[in-house]
């Protein structure tokens, strides 16, 4: 027994100090390797919001976006949480009973009071933007579209947001942001990356934004937008075609088919075996074609199809002015454009016709995508409709028509070749969040895009865990060669009879 106590008092591993030592030695290890690891890990997520109302020509969207609450200056990454589809048309056809304007966002309204977290309510900002359906109304009878603002207005603070106003857009501001969306989505502008452009076709307008190359003054200051995003400089090309969305510019086309007689258009955009009455009042009611309208025409006109996609692009060509450019170079009706750069996306209307004609695939060659668009228009009517059911008939009775029109402004109007098409992406959502000017508008209007590069921490997550992890384990290496070194040798101990 008395060896036995010897042993104890001799042997340092069996020392009560040498035991709590170690514990203490294990217990700080791993204290500190659990530290390493929470250190910067986002805990369960909470988010902030932001919404943003979309007042199309066409009709109303409102967007969701939601981004991570404890990130510094609002820096988290933003998404797309929810998007509601507003019942009815665009806000800018309720000129003569502007309170529906107001009344028709309720529904989605209200739909964004459940979807946002009731704490979250007072502090996330609401937006309404309205885009070319305004732009013409305001052209047309200001009176009338600052009355359908005031009733939107109205409608929007009876909500629990943080209600920021509502306002059009300039049709710069509109390529512009839709350019930030894309890239912002894309992580290209936090990456320094080279930036995709932007191409948007709505009801009403249609627009192109892209950096042209070694690009630094443009010809036509309007045409130019510089931002300043997380330390890089861009130059951006930005134009707005008002009157050149789809709906608008099949406006046009009808007007121009009308020169040859009113009473009948028979138009080779539509497919064969259409025949609807239309009225001649309703066709004229818009600042695009209003200063067209025949003397004397008839109440009606008989809207008949032909299906001749190669007679289509003819009469699509007219609706644009070649003539005249006192730049360099223009696109079409005088307007400045530098030569294409880069990819490109294309959403919105772009996306829809595309998609439902089967021809988002842009590496097909353009002579095939044609003489595919051209077996569709010469489909008859009454095949189409039974082949899709599910689709509205105003949309079903125009692809072959917007079909003509986007491969025409693309290829004639902005000058894209066989070869450049296939730099051109239709898409809809990129990661989640749809492609559309709303974005763009909310990270600038919250300033969640910095100027400057944020001050990143030298090290990622990863890397402080595993610098930690090697520490401790030295350490503890150390300690253990340490305690080894005191260790009497199993030779000198003494035996246990
Ligand atoms: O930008 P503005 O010009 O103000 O118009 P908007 O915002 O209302 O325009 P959208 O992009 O929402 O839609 C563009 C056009 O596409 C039409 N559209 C929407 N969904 C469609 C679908 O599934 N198929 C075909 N066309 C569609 C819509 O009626 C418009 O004429
Ligand atoms: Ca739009």
């Amino acid at each position: 027994m008395s060896a036995q106590r010897e042993m104890k008092e001799k042997n340092p591993w069996h020392t009560p100090v040498t035991i709590s030592i170690t514990v203490i030695g294990v217990i700080a290890i791993v204290a500190l390797v659990t530290v390493a690891v929470l250190q910067n890990k986002p805990v369960p997520q909470k988010y902030k919001y932001g919404i943003v109302l979309d007042a199309g020509s066409s009709h109303t969207a409102l967007y969701i976006y939601k981004w991570p609450a404890e990130k510094d200056n609002n820096t988290g990454r933003v998404e797309q949480e929810h998007s509601c589809k507003v019942k009815g048309k665009g806000i800018s056809s309720y000129a003569e009973t502007p309170w529906q304007a107001g009344e028709s966002l309720t529904e989605c309204m209200e739909d964004a009071v459940k979807q946002v977290p009731t704490k979250r309510h007072f502090e996330t900002p609401l937006y309404l933007g309205a885009t070319a359906g305004m732009r013409l109304l305001h052209m047309e009878n200001s009176v009338a579209s600052d009355k359908v603002f005031q009733a939107v207005e109205k409608s929007l603070q009876k909500f629990p947001f943080s209600y920021q106003g509502a306002r059009m857009l300039s049709g710069q501001e509109e390529g512009a942001f839709g350019w930030v969306t894309v890239n912002y989505l894309d992580d290209r502008l936090k990456q320094g990356l080279e930036t995709t452009g932007a191409l948007d076709l709505g009801g009403a307008s249609t627009q192109i934004s892209f950096v042209p190359k070694n690009y630094i003054i443009s010809e036509s200051p309007s045409n130019s937008v510089t931002f300043r995003l997380y330390g890089n400089d861009y130059n951006l090309y930005t134009h707005s075609f008002l009157c050149y969305g789809k709906d608008q510019v099949l406006r046009l086309a009808l007007a121009h088919q009308t020169k040859s007689g009113p009473g009948e258009i028979a138009d080779p955009c539509f497919h064969p075996g259409y025949s609807e009455s239309k009225n001649y009042s309703v066709l004229y009611d818009s600042p695009c074609v209003s200063d067209r309208k025949p003397q004397g025409a008839p109440v009606t006109f008989h809207h008949k199809g032909e299906g001749n996609f190669q007679q289509c692009q003819e009469v699509v060509k007219n609706v644009f002015n070649f003539t005249s450019c006192k730049y360099s170079r223009c696109s079409f009706n005088g307007v400045f454009q530098p030569p294409l750069h880069g990819q490109f996306g294309a959403f919105s209307a772009y996306y829809y016709v595309m998609d439902f004609l089967n021809l988002t695939d842009t590496s097909v060659p353009l002579t095939t995508v044609k003489d595919k668009l051209a077996k569709h228009c010469a489909t008859p009517w009454n095949q189409i409709i039974q082949q899709h059911p599910e689709i509205h008939v105003k949309y079903l009775a125009e692809y072959c028509f917007s079909g003509a029109y986007i491969l025409t402004l693309l290829t004639e109007g902005y000058n894209f070749t066989s070869e450049s098409y296939s730099s051109i992406k239709f898409i809809k959502k990129i990661k989640g969040s749809d492609a559309g000017w709303t974005l763009g508008y909310m990270l600038n209007l919250t300033n969640m895009i910095p100027a400057e590069a944020p001050d990143s921490p030298p090290l990622p997550h990863a890397g402080y865990v595993s610098i930690v992890t090697v520490i401790a384990l030295l350490i503890f290496t150390l300690f253990i060669i340490f305690l080894c070194r005191f260790r009497p040798s199993s030779s000198k101990q003494p035996q246990i009879v």
